[in-house]
């Protein structure tokens, strides 16, 4: 997607405090019209508190968070507990907590890869078409950004590869924006526009290109890429205040570029 497209969301030196801790800061981030980001950091990092803090949930303790005019913005949760014992259809689950027309929620199943199955219970979907089901409920009001947070936890790996090519159909087909934080580095390098490495602040940021072909990731990765999970453990050769590790790349709060 274009660098010049609109802006739906922008985050400009954001700092966020919890329970008297500062959780994020100097967070500068431009969200825009049709692009697909990805968040992605190791547990504790913040990534969580960062969508919260985008959708408006949790206030900023400093700096800015603008959202565009009118904006509208689905979250798509990781997981929603379902009592497999309550009998409901998924017609039914696409209705709550308000009626929808049918058409709507027939078209959303559709994108989400569930056409015709609103009288299937949800009792007795896969976990990927658990997934697709909280994916169509949040296309019901057509986004112009989708937030999802680790919308494939618990997936198998053809089941996260089917999951994140269904989001690029979606994305391609309507042009929403995507917000993603996401486990799956392999695949989310690959699919998205921006990738934003976060560890209470930026670490680093670029096109997956720019990431992936910095000598830091290169040696967290090796050249082709290497495993995904690495960048859950890699290590840093430089301390932050928070006593946290950093990710291996460039860092912002090192003299590097911060790309
Ligand atoms: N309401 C809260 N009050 C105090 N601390 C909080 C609160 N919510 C989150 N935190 C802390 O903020 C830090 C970041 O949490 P967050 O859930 O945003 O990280 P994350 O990167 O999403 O983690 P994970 O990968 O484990 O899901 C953690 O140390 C967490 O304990």
């Amino acid at each position: 997607m274009s660098g010049g497209a609109a802006p739906l969301v922008t985050l400009s030196g954001v700092a966020v405090e919890l329970g008297g801790q500062e959780i994020l800061r100097d967070i500068d981030l431009t969200i825009r019209r049709g692009e697909i980001v990805t968040v992605v950091g190791p547990n504790g990092s913040g990534k969580t508190t960062l969508m919260r803090t985008i959708i408006g949930a949790v206030a900023p303790s400093r700096g800015r968070v603008t959202r565009a005019p009118g904006l509208r913005l689905s979250y798509v949760p990781q997981r929603l507990a379902v009592d497999p014992s309550m009998p409901m259809m998924l017609g039914r689950f696409m209705n709550l907590p308000r009626r929808r027309d049918p058409a709507t929620v027939a078209a959303a199943l559709d994108r989400a890869g569930l056409a015709g199955m609103e009288r299937r219970p949800i009792s007795g979907l896969s976990g990927g078409q658990m997934q697709r089901a909280l994916l169509a409920r949040a296309l019901l009001n057509d986004p112009e950004l989708l937030i999802l947070d680790e919308g494939t936890a618990g997936l198998d790996q053809p089941g996260v590869a089917a999951f994140y090519a269904r989001i690029e159909q979606v994305n391609a087909d309507t042009g929403c924006a995507v917000l993603m934080v996401s486990h799956d580095l392999q695949i989310v390098m690959r699919a998205s526009d921006h990738v934003v490495c976060l560890n209470r602040h930026i670490c680093c940021e670029g096109t997956p290109e720019t990431v992936s072909l910095s000598p830091a990731y290169r040696g967290l990765f090796g050249a082709a890429g290497a495993e995904s999970v690495a960048l859950y453990r890699h290590h840093h050769d430089h301390s932050h205040d928070d006593g946290l590790p950093c990710a291996g790349l460039a860092c912002a709060g090192d003299d590097e570029d911060a790309a």
